[in-house]
């Protein structure tokens, strides 16, 4: 599959059953994860940065106190979900138990504006 090619639903079943703390909201994965400090949630917001950085692929990001809101999606592919997307999600998970960060995916909003 092109890294660029836009998953389809059951591929993106698939993946998100390997992405327990993720969600297919707005035409991105999303989640919300809650660092034990507003300091620890601005050390996992630089991890973000570099995975962001390495694989040339951002994410919509919102900080507020100890949560960290968290979005993919491709905008390349018109907004939708591609395999990098799912790529950053697994190691941003990864950084987040590292810095022992509680998933609320349920938290992430239907309504927020990509
Ligand atoms: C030129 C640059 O590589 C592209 O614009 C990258 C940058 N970061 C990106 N991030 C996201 N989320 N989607 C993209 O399509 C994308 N494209």
């Amino acid at each position: 599959m092109g890294e660029l090619e836009v998953l389809d639903d059951a591929r993106l079943a698939e993946e998100l059953e390997m992405l327990p703390e993720w969600k297919h909201r707005l035409g991105g994965l999303v989640t919300v994860y809650k660092l034990p400090s507003a300091a620890s949630a601005l050390a996992f917001i630089a991890a973000v940065g570099e995975v962001s950085e390495e694989l040339v692929h951002h994410p919509d990001l919102d900080w507020r106190y100890r949560r960290v809101f968290v979005r993919f999606s491709t905008h390349d592919a018109g907004g939708a979900v591609t395999a990098k997307d799912v790529e950053a999600a697994h190691r941003v998970s990864d950084h987040a138990a590292a810095l022992d960060a509680v998933p609320e995916p349920e938290r992430y909003p239907d309504s927020l504006s990509p």
